[in-house]
């Protein structure tokens, strides 16, 4: 089985997977390690822009039948068995981001991004078999057990158990408004 774990930079999805496919005893694979491994895509200052599509494929072919926790922000756009969107209150991915030195600028892009669920609304138009998990004040361990639990009863779908305008004033500091 194939899991793609998704959601804005800062949600925590290299922490979850990696300790996700350690329970699981699959492979951990960093999407953006593998399309650097690869060639796929070109770095644009310090990001890597790559063709989602060449990804896709690329990965398609080398991964296909195998049990892997692929973990990345792109992730959504492989052809996943299941894709798991975690989710942040806002607030806290503009503290962390804020805490790696990313600038305003992109510190605010991804903040916005957390408030108007992008990565999930991208990720539902991929994929039928789409689950939420919101990962505010729990451990990553308390995160990958909720995971478990759903793949162990079959739940291959849920969505819609945030909503982040509840939270709206809390943010405003870090949106570029
Ligand atoms: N419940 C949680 N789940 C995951 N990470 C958490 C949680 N609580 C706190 N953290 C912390 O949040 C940070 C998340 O960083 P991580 O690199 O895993 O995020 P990411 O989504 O992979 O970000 P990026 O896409 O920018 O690499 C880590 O420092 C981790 O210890």
């Amino acid at each position: 089985m194939i899991i793609a774990v998704t959601g804005t930079p800062g949600a925590g999805k290299t922490t979850v997977s990696k300790l996700l496919a350690q329970k699981l005893g699959y492979e951990y694979v960093s999407l953006r390690d593998y399309a650097m491994e690869k060639g796929i895509g070109e770095m644009k200052g310090d990001e890597l822009e790559v063709e989602v599509d060449e990804l896709a494929y690329n990965f398609e072919r080398d991964f296909k039948g195998r049990n892997v926790v692929v973990d990345g922000h792109l992730s959504h756009f492989l052809n996943a068995d299941l894709v798991v969107v975690l989710r942040a209150h806002p607030k806290l991915i503009g503290e962390r981001l804020t805490k790696r030195g990313y600038s305003r600028e992109k510190v605010g892009e991804n903040v916005e991004a957390e408030l108007v669920d992008v990565i999930l609304v991208e990720a539902l138009e991929e994929n039928e078999n789409v689950v939420e998990v919101d990962t505010t004040g729990k451990t990553p361990e308390e995160v990958v057990n909720e995971i478990l639990g759903l793949i162990e009863k079959g739940v291959r779908r849920r969505v819609g158990i945030v909503d982040w305008s509840e939270v709206y004033d809390e943010v405003i500091p870090y949106l570029r408004l």
